[in-house]
């Protein structure tokens, strides 16, 4: 690999313009990339060629002192500095530049361009050009990516307090992912650099992999910059070749799409897997469905971004509207006849309900973006009974957010000053309380949720290890039932998904149910709970009445709560909406919506429309967002606006139902 890297040094660095990179060494790099094994290996392949084959300051610096020289020797002095010259796009002020001046700038400029772009770039296009390249330059950006994760990652490990800072550095007020990405509606120009993107990566990523990161990995600042550089200049040529005017939008069809592209196309699905069915493919491409995939003529049969959308009459608000096996017109075999088509009326609303990247070594260039753009614009011209666009999309890390929020909250009560617990235990004062929610104006749940949600747990059997405070009756309840103890007891209802068992629970353990209650919790204490969660229900939090209600699952007849007062649904729905309309809107990561998939539909100039309720209750959709789904809506008229504003001023353009929800918020 040396040998291979002296000899690009020596051609690279006497490149005559226009000359050929010779295709041996095309393929010798190629070959050689493609021998390495594991993450070490890449990295010190990755290393080597930045080293040997990056920018040179020398270079730079003597293109500088030229462009200076051709500046300073065209200006006229008198008028003009060099930088008003060059910089202005004003007519008067470049006509102090004569023609002839103008030539020796710009050659400086050539030159000042072609100095500070790293030497390996020289490598990528004629790379792109050999059989399968372009794949080869894609999947080495993932790895390379990946490889920047995993050093940052052993960075962050070998030197915590300088590998926060310098490895990850980042402007503060740069975004967070993916919105550095410009995702103006053109999709142009970056607002910060990749290398900060990729910096900001390699910090998440470096939470999860910490653990377990190799000290070799660890790379110095220097090495991360030059890492970090090479993944952008490989994302700046693969975004012009990618560029949307390259790509071929495909209506996937099962009767005219070859078999290997379906396969592709079942394979790439993450949101709703399809777990290798044929039979479930072909009824998400049945009647009244439509999927669409970007393709690259040089990754023939790739689907490179796939957009699986519903026409339908109306906005679905839970994935069972759209996939429902039960709802046989949607079955390939129960095709209406053509004239029972053509009579009946058009679809109003396209529901977006799945889109899926197969190439991670294409992030940050937006093709999603440009396919949801392509294919509302083909949809509204196809059906011109469309009226409206949205999406039915995940919450993907819904559920690990709570879940580490309710720890954090546990472990802040656990960690707190001696009089700050025992006050939020109850043993204290009620100022010492007041003080308390002073200082911890975040709390995860509002007083009454708190009280019903440790009321509910307890009636299913959940024992806090804490010692409960008894009422004194002057005190309200809700004052008592600290936040800590509050998390717990969510914590144990989600765990396992026990919320949704609580009707078998009861009937397993009938006896224990009333004992569990009365030794953990005085009588008057449940029957303020009862109380305080009779008004909560009926108050804000509560979830509009939707109009397929009667349609969807509901929950079983619950026998605990005849017995106690309290149910499952009842008690954790407006608590889990408003935290899931929380997470959503307030809950940032660089001014940016925490959520991946709130943040990619946002930045596309999407609205937040919805919040729904038991929306997908697969074993997926309760992993990863306890059930609850999202309708995002593109209006086509306000995407600019929507942009602009959240990607300017963090902004989350809300609808009512979302507005309602969080009218509890602090
Ligand atoms: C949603 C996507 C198709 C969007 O992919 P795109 O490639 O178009 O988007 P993109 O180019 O902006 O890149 C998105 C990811 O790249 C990261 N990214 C952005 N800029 C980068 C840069 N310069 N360098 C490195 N990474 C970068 C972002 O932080 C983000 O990561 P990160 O994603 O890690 O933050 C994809 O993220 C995906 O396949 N996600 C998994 C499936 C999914 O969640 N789909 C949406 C839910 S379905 C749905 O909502 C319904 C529907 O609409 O159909």
């Amino acid at each position: 690999m040396n040998t291979l890297v002296k000899e690009l040094l020596r051609i690279f660095t006497r490149k005559v313009p226009g000359s050929l990179v010779p295709d041996s060494l095309v393929r010798g790099f190629i070959h050689a990339y493609k021998q390495l094994r594991g993450t070490q290996e890449r990295l010190d392949f990755f290393r080597l060629v930045t080293r040997e084959l990056g920018l040179s300051v020398n270079e730079v610096n003597t293109a500088v002192r030229l462009w200076d020289s051709a500046v300073t020797r065209g200006a006229a002095p008198a008028t003009s500095t060099s930088a008003s010259i060059v910089t202005s796009s004003s007519p008067d002020q470049q006509a102090v530049l004569p023609p002839l001046q103008w030539d020796a700038a710009y050659r400086a400029a050539d030159r000042l361009a072609s100095a500070a772009t790293p030497l390996y770039s020289q490598l990528f296009v004629p790379i792109s050009q050999a059989p399968d390249g372009m794949k080869f330059l894609v999947d080495m950006r993932a790895d390379l990516m990946d490889v920047v994760a995993a050093a940052t990652a052993a960075a962050a490990v070998a030197a915590p307090a300088q590998a926060a800072v310098p490895v990850v550095r980042g402007d503060s007020s740069s975004s967070g992912h993916g919105a550095s990405t410009a995702a103006t509606p053109s999709g142009s120009a970056a607002v910060a650099g990749d290398a900060r993107e990729a910096g900001v990566h390699a910090a998440a990523a470096a939470g999860s992999v910490r653990a377990t990161a190799p000290a070799a990995l660890a790379v110095s600042p220097e090495e991360a910059a030059h890492l970090r550089a090479m993944a952008e200049q490989l994302r700046q040529l693969l975004a012009e070749w990618f560029s949307v005017g390259l790509l071929h939008l495909q209506h996937i069809s099962w009767e005219e799409s070859p078999a290997a592209l379906l396969e592709r196309v079942m394979r790439v699905e993450a949101v709703h897997p399809l777990g290798g069915s044929w039979e479930e493919l072909r009824r998400r491409l049945g009647p009244r469905r439509r999927v669409f995939a970007f393709t690259h003529p040089c990754m023939p049969g790739e689907p490179l971004v796939v957009l699986h959308t519903a026409l339908m009459d109306r906005p679905a608000l839970c994935i069972d509207d759209i996939l429902s096996h039960g709802d046989d017109h949607h079955h390939q075999d129960a095709q209406p006849s053509a004239a029972a088509a053509a009579a009946a009326p058009g679809p109003t609303t396209a529901v977006f309900y799945s889109i899926s990247s197969s190439q991670p070594g294409l992030k940050g260039i937006e093709l999603g973006h440009f396919l949801i753009q392509r294919v509302a614009e083909r949809l509204t011209a196809e059906h011109p009974s469309l009226r409206q666009l949205v999406t039915l999309s995940p919450l993907p890390n819904f559920r690990a957010w709570l879940t580490s929020q309710l720890q954090q909250q546990q472990q802040q009560q656990q960690q707190a000053p001696a009089g700050v617990a025992s006050s939020a235990s109850g043993g204290g004062s009620s100022s010492q309380q007041q003080q308390e929610q002073k200082e911890q104006p975040q709390q995860l749940l509002l007083p009454a949720e708190r009280v019903a949600v440790v009321g509910l747990a307890r009636a299913m059997g959940w024992q806090c290890a804490a010692p409960r405070p008894a009422s004194t009756g002057a005190t309200p309840l809700s004052d008592l039932t600290s936040a800590a103890e509050a998390a717990a007891a969510l914590a144990w209802l989600l765990d396992g998904d026990r919320w949704l068992s609580h009707g078998s629970a009861v009937a397993s353990a009938p006896a224990s149910l009333p004992a569990a209650a009365a030794t953990s919790a005085p009588p008057s204490a449940a029957d303020a709970a009862s109380a305080a969660a009779a008004a909560m229900f009926s108050g804000p939090f509560a979830q509009p009445p939707q109009p397929e209600a009667a349609a969807r699952p509901q929950p079983p007849a619950m026998p605990l709560a005849r017995a106690t007062g309290f149910d499952a649904d009842s008690v954790l729905r407006p608590l889990l909406m408003r935290l899931a309309a929380r997470y959503l809107v307030r809950e940032k990561r660089r001014s940016f919506a925490l959520c991946p998939v709130a943040n990619f539909h946002l930045r596309n100039g999407a609205s937040l429309w919805r919040i729904n309720w038991r929306a997908d209750m697969s074993e997926l959709g309760l992993r990863r967002s306890l059930g609850i789904m999202v309708n995002y809506q593109y209006q086509l008229d306000n995407l600019y606006d929507n942009n602009r504003r959240y990607l300017l001023q963090h902004e989350v353009t809300t609808h009512p139902q979302v507005q309602e929800i969080l009218t509890g918020e602090h």
